[in-house]
């Protein structure tokens, strides 16, 4: 029988785990498990392992799962070189990154620019997630500039945008991987160097800490070239700067990629590798995708009334605002990306036909009634 480990977080899991496999929970912020005997592990992105977190690799272990697009917190080297396959869950969350962005977009407008149209998005990074943001962004016909020169060396269909032509945009949106090795390395891939002598209206980072120069960002935006900026990651989590968060428009704790069907796509993805590479029978889940109605009976809102009720992103900001001056602040980071329960997809909410036919942005979003 199959000895797996997870992550007690990793959202349905023992709903989804293959059967006949034998399941074991593992609380993450006490570190990596015991893995005496385990066959296969599942982890989040909190789950670093490396050769310095897990020095010696039990001889059972031969696959580790993450239900993250991102890897960076597994050295892909040094276990592939210890014979351990890695599995990611990439994709799962493009959708749900889209629509924070999106969302992220229409509030800042509806609060900063509500008379002009927004302006040039650069999307960097043009892979699952900033392929979907290009989606959204393009259903609302914002102009967009797409980023990608990884892509376009694997991709004949596409090709990327100049640097230049990039960095000339009003809005840049991050959705590249963390790397510091390689051809196209992401690492501080904004900084003083790009950020000196241009204009930005508005900076989004929804992809890892460390992509975006926390320092010289709030620099900027302090000597007025950058007007606003959006961190959803940090350099140093599940720690964050507090002066880097006071200056953002909406900081938010890694919550960009959260959401009911998000999550589940990220566990039958893992789940799926899992039984691919031991080669046994799948879970059959009885779990469904179900819409869920939003009543807003008698109450009058506004776009951005509406907005903030069907998408928690203000309701992580406020809760990330109590914690700047907590010295706990880092377990309670790690605790609000666990504890809040997972929002619907637009497309999975209905709503009043009123209100649709009042916001056409909220048809835009995929929301019907
Ligand atoms: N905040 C969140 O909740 C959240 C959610 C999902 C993903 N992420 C992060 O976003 C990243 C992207 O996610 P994805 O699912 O789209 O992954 P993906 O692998 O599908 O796409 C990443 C894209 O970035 C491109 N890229 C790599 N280096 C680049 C560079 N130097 N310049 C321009 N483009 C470059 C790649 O070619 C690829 O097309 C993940 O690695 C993860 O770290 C964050
Ligand atoms: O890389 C990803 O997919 C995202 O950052 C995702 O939201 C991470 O979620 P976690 O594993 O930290 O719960």
């Amino acid at each position: 029988m199959i000895h797996i480990l997870a992550d007690q977080n990793l959202y349905k899991i023992e709903e989804l785990i293959p059967p006949h496999t034998q399941l074991n929970l593992y609380d993450p912020s006490h570190g990596i498990p015991d893995l005496d005997d385990t066959d296969a592990l599942l982890v989040r992105t909190v789950t670093h392992i490396n050769e310095v977190t897990l020095p010696s690799i039990p001889p059972s272990l031969k696959f580790i799962g993450t239900g993250s697009s991102g890897t960076d917190h597994l050295d892909n080297e040094y276990l592939e070189q210890k014979g351990i396959t890695l599995a990611d869950a990439k994709g799962c969350n493009a959708r749900a990154v889209a629509e924070y962005v999106m969302t992220a977009l229409l509030l800042w407008k509806a609060e900063h620019k509500p008379d002009f149209p927004l302006g040039k998005v650069g999307v960097i990074g043009v892979g699952k997630a900033g392929s979907a943001v290009v989606e959204l962004l393009k259903e609302f016909e914002v102009e967009c500039v797409e980023y990608d020169p990884p892509r376009e060396d694997r991709d004949p269909d596409f090709n990327s945008a100049s640097l230049e032509e990039v960095l000339n945009c009003d809005i840049l949106t991050f959705h590249v991987p963390l790397t510091k090795k390689g051809a196209h390395p992401t690492y501080h891939w904004l900084n003083e160097e790009k950020l000196k002598g241009r204009k930005f209206k508005l900076i989004i980072n929804a992809a890892r800490g460390g992509v975006v120069d926390e320092l010289a960002l709030m620099k900027y935006f302090v000597e007025g070239s950058v007007e606003n900026y959006i961190l959803d990651v940090w350099e140093k989590e599940p720690d964050f700067n507090t002066k880097v968060a006071k200056h953002a428009y909406i900081a938010t704790p890694h919550i960009a990629g959260y959401s009911e069907q998000a999550k589940i796509n990220a566990t039958k993805i893992v789940c799926d590798k899992l039984v691919a590479h031991f080669d046994i029978e799948p879970a059959i889940s009885k779990y469904k995708n179900v819409s869920k109605t939003v009543d807003f009976a008698h109450i009058k809102y506004n776009l951005t009334g509406i907005l903030t009720r069907l998408h928690p992103i203000k309701g992580y900001e406020a809760a990330l605002r109590d914690l700047f001056d907590r010295p706990d602040k880092k377990v309670l980071f790690r605790n609000l990306r666990n504890e809040w329960p997972y929002r619907y997809e637009y497309p999975f909410l209905k709503i009043r036909t009123e209100l649709l036919n009042e916001y056409s942005e909220l048809k835009t979003l995929g929301i019907t009634d």
